[in-house]
């Protein structure tokens, strides 16, 4: 069984082929900021995304027809339980309209539908980033009217915090993790014995990431939203596409913040420091969730290559419990196993209903 594997992230669309288990390439696209802002919304960017698959397919020599399903990453739906969902009109369609939200993610779903047509196979998504396994506590926010919502890389996290589970002889259920998803955004959460008790929505909460605002100044924000400025979706856009590093430095990158940070430019350092800072902060947040008992504080994503960063985390938060650094992520594994699992019988694909 063959699966082509498709992960649209805010930067970048990874791109991988899997034979059963087993990986036979795995590459990343980074899309230049530039090339990205000229879509107004992100469900518009599905041509210029499949462009981009079916060069990287040319390029490795690896026919689409080949393929018996497409596996993409889920994205801003309602609520929802982990599995692995068949992409259908209806889902297709939601994730285009995005009520839930603007996301990269959403992208997922809609370039596997459309490549899964062109060669009559299923398309799948696999533990969207909409799963949802908090505590009741969790979902206050102070405002009945404003609960809080999950929205995190609930894929990779999950994927890792079994891994590293296993790594030290007990399965996911076993064990507490804080894992800090460090990518485009940023998610930290508490895996209480194998469900996500709570987590920041990585969208709009918790410390600040590459491009997004994290949790803001709520009077502030009330302040700047009606100054008459800005329009909606400028504030949205603000929050979710140029805040963060990008509105203090101008890159999204990080390894470009880094160099500029090592070639002297103290702006560049003390941001990097305060991304740190405040991704402490929050696994701090979630080791009191779990009332202290921690067996692991787990590193993952992008920024998790960077020295840099996961030292300035681990000095903060070293005295809550041992740091493991995972760096990028497995989600594309991930990804694969769950198509594969319904191709081969072993659990039917849900669908979508909402
Ligand atoms: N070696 C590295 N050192 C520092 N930052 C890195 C490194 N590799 C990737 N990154 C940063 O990770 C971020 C993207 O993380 P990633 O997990 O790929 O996010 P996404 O999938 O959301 O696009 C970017 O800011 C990128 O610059
Ligand atoms: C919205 C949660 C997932 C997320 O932030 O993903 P990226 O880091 O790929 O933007």
């Amino acid at each position: 069984m063959r699966v082509l594997v498709i992960n649209p992230g805010s930067t970048s669309t990874k791109i991988a082929a899997f034979e059963n288990e087993t990986c036979l390439w795995k590459t990343g696209i980074d899309h230049p900021a530039q090339e990205i802002e000229g879509f107004a919304r992100v469900g518009d960017q599905y041509e210029y995304r499949i462009a981009a698959v079916l060069k990287t397919l040319a390029l490795k020599g690896d026919a689409l027809e080949t393929f018996n399903a497409i596996a993409g990453r889920g994205g801003l739906l309602a609520p929802l339980i982990g599995g692995t969902y068949f992409v259908d009109d209806n889902l297709v369609r939601v994730l285009q309209d995005a009520p839930g939200g603007e996301h990269a993610s959403n992208l997922g779903g809609i370039i596997a539908y459309h490549l899964g047509r062109r060669i009559n196979v299923p398309a799948f998504i696999v533990d969207p980033v909409a799963v949802d396994e908090m505590e009741p506590l969790a979902r206050f926010s102070g405002l009945p009217e404003l609960p809080r919502i999950s929205l995190s890389h609930a894929l990779n996290m999950k994927a890792v915090a079994r891994k590293v589970a296993r790594q030290i002889g007990k399965t996911y259920q076993e064990v507490n993790f804080i894992v800090v998803h460090l990518g485009g955004g940023i998610s930290v959460a508490a895996h209480y014995k194998g469900r996500m008790i709570d987590v920041n929505n990585a969208n709009s909460e918790g410390p600040f990431s590459v491009d997004r605002c994290g949790t803001l100044p709520a009077y502030q924000l009330v302040k700047l939203c009606y100054s008459g400025n800005y329009s909606e979706q400028e504030m949205l856009n603000k929050i979710t596409k140029e805040g963060g590093m990008f509105a203090y430095l101008k890159t999204k990158d990080a390894r470009a913040a880094e160099k500029r940070m090592s070639e002297g430019d103290s702006q560049a350092k003390l941001v990097l420091e305060a991304l740190c800072y405040q991704v402490s902060k929050e696994i701090g947040a979630m080791a009191a969730v779990m009332a202290g008992d921690v067996d692991r504080i787990v590193l993952t994503g992008g920024l998790a290559h960077s020295q840099f960063i996961t030292c300035e985390i681990s000095r903060r938060i070293a005295f809550i419990a041992k740091v493991e650094v995972v760096p990028g992520e497995e989600e594309m594994e991930a990804l694969a196993s769950g198509a594969l699992r319904v191709l081969k019988g072993e659990e039917q694909a849900l669908v979508y209903q909402a």
